[in-house]
């Protein structure tokens, strides 16, 4: 059917709370009680079936305890990679047929599955194979996820809608938004479940159909998300789930004339290696593949000498250590002056030391563990090295034990030297970067800071100072992709603070707008003309 349909109007899902005896945290519960006591097989899913797979086997684990396997998987190999490509062409052509709102309509019924059946699941899932806590499971595989679907239903309606404003006399011009001509390979990160299920996921709704690529230590709530998204319709081979590591899906997806996009989120050394990888492949393609991709963060807290102490401490801590400092977005490098450290420094350690940390079904932990046993590795190193550095005092945490799961303390570093490494290299996890200046060289600092670290994802001004934050609104203008005034750098919302960074954070596509569903299209212009020329030549020829 082609009829011009109205979407329903997109609005944010309703953060539920959890609090004790609510009926969100019993569900909650019985779910975590039910995930967590069984270890699952986790098959590839191509051309709408399970495909066990025969590459090595790879364990999804519960990062707080780390002994527990939720579930296990093969790694990839060559054939299934081939299976899947296949798979994804042999779906383009009933897809792209199929009308808008088919395709929006399966979207925005798993949104609403999510929202309902789904949620406490999902939401268990993340908490244990990712180690996040009831809150921040909630934001990311509920929330997020649902507002993706919902809204990027509501922003490619608009984009459907964009015609030529302009027509000549007996001439009708159209533009026909239409998808890639290929396949979309979608590879995800392990942090967000949000993210995992909207890189394959916005592709499909403008038509094209995809090979999706989750991190494997992501791989539990993949599994889930899959079979939310056939509950809700998706057909057989629209997107292919293949699991592991990614290096055999590479070589075939990569190497494939009818590669048309990717659809990265994860580190920028991952995405800078396969935008060399499709350079070198450029001369094999049927078109030029769309590359988009949002990577790595050193994100900034610049407090100036007006900044309310209370709005800093807490910016401070929420930034650095929800989810253990998982988040693209986390603040790892604050710049303090030296009249306000004073005030904050002692609140900020003992509210630090504090934080509640251990395995995230309690749901009175702040904190959970990090991702793997390389994730704790990184993080010991860089721990060691600042406990050894002169001139870097460890004021806070410092600490790591791997004895149950894969535990870093809350960090924070006092460091004199705003060139020291740990101001430009992303750790990410729980470690926060403190440079405390005199508070005349306040402007020093802000042009230091403003390009020190090779990113420009997110970042924050704490000031109460009108002219303070105006200006550093104009100087910090390419240095975060995503800029708060007064407010910690995370957390951004779907529909509201649309989310990307440039420089070394990636393309700035912006997931969950309509720039990034764009890339999505290839447009074609049609002109019709209702009383065409039948004749050569020009009145002027006389
Ligand atoms: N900017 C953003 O929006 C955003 C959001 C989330 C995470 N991130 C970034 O992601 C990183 C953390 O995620 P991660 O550890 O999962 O990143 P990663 O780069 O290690 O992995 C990302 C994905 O790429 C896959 N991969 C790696 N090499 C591959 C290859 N050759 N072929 C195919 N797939 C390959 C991984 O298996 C995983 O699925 C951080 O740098 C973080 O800043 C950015
Ligand atoms: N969009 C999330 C971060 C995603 C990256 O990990 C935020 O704004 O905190």
């Amino acid at each position: 059917m082609d009829a011009v349909t109205q979407v329903p109007v997109p609005v944010n899902e309703t953060v539920l709370d959890y609090a004790p005896g609510s009926p969100e945290r019993a569900k909650l519960e019985l779910a975590l009680a039910e995930l967590g006591s069984t270890s699952i097989d986790l098959p590839h899913t191509i051309a709408g079936q399970r495909v066990a797979g025969t590459g090595r086997k790879i364990e999804v684990r519960q990062p707080h305890a780390r002994r527990k396997v939720l579930g296990t998987m093969r790694n990839a190999t060559i054939g299934d990679a081939q299976s899947a490509v296949e798979a994804a062409k042999a779906a383009a052509p009933g897809w792209r047929e199929l009308s808008f709102d088919d395709r929006a309509a399966i979207l925005l019924k798993a949104a609403e599955l999510l929202s309902g059946p789904w949620r406490a699941h999902l939401n268990a899932a993340t908490m244990l194979g990712q180690s996040k806590t009831a809150v921040q499971a909630e934001i990311d595989a509920a929330c997020e996820l649902i507002d993706f679907w919902r809204i990027n239903v509501h922003f490619a309606r608009q984009i459907l809608e964009q015609q030529p404003p302009l027509n000549s006399k007996g001439i009708w011009n159209r533009t026909d938004h239409r998808p890639l001509e290929g396949f979309v390979y979608a590879i995800t990160p392990f942090n967000f479940t949000a993210i995992a299920g909207n890189l394959p996921t916005a592709p499909a709704l403008m038509g094209n159909t995809v090979v999706w690529k989750p991190s494997p230590t992501q791989q539990f709530a993949a599994h889930l998300t899959m079979a939310l998204l056939e509950e809700a319709g998706m057909p057989p081979g629209v997107i292919n789930m293949v699991t592991g590591d990614g290096l055999n899906v590479s070589k075939v997806a990569l190497a494939d004339p009818d590669l048309a996009g990717i659809h990265f989120t994860g580190s920028t050394p991952t995405f800078q290696h396969l935008w060399q990888e499709v350079g070198a492949n450029l001369p094999k393609y049927r078109s030029y593949p769309r590359l988009v991709g949002e990577t790595g963060g050193k994100d900034f807290i610049l407090a100036h000498p007006s900044a309310d102490p209370d709005v800093l401490r807490t910016a401070m801590i929420r930034g650095a250590f929800e989810f253990q400092g998982q988040k693209c977005s986390a603040a790892s490098r604050a710049y303090v002056p030296r009249s306000l450290w004073k005030k904050i420094k002692a609140d900020l350690v003992s509210i630090t030391e504090g934080l509640t940390q251990g395995d995230v079904t309690d749901l009175s932990n702040f904190m959970g563990a990090v991702i793997d046993d390389r994730a704790f590795g990184k993080h010991k190193d860089a721990i060691d090295r600042a406990h050894a550095k002169a001139g870097v005092d460890v004021v806070a945490g410092g600490t790591y034990d791997d004895s149950e799961g894969w535990f870093v303390r809350p960090t924070v570093l006092e460091i004199d030297d705003p060139t020291d490494e740990s101001f430009r290299t992303e750790y990410f996890g729980p470690i926060l970067s403190v440079h405390v200046y005199p508070d005349r060289q306040y402007d020093k600092v802000l042009d230091q800071m403003e390009s020190f670290a090779p990113f420009g994802l997110t970042g924050s001004i704490i000031a109460q100072d009108r002219m303070a934050i105006t200006d550093a609104t104009k100087r910090l203008r390419f240095a975060a992709g995503n800029f708060y005034v007064n407010d910690k750098p995370t957390g951004a919302v779907v529909g509201q603070q649309p989310f990307g960074g440039g420089r070394a954070s990636g393309t700035n596509d912006k997931a969950g707008a309509a720039q990034n569903l764009l890339r999505w299209t290839s447009a074609r212009s049609i002109k019709e003309t209702f009383d065409p020329p039948k004749s050569h030549a020009y009145p002027h020829m006389g």
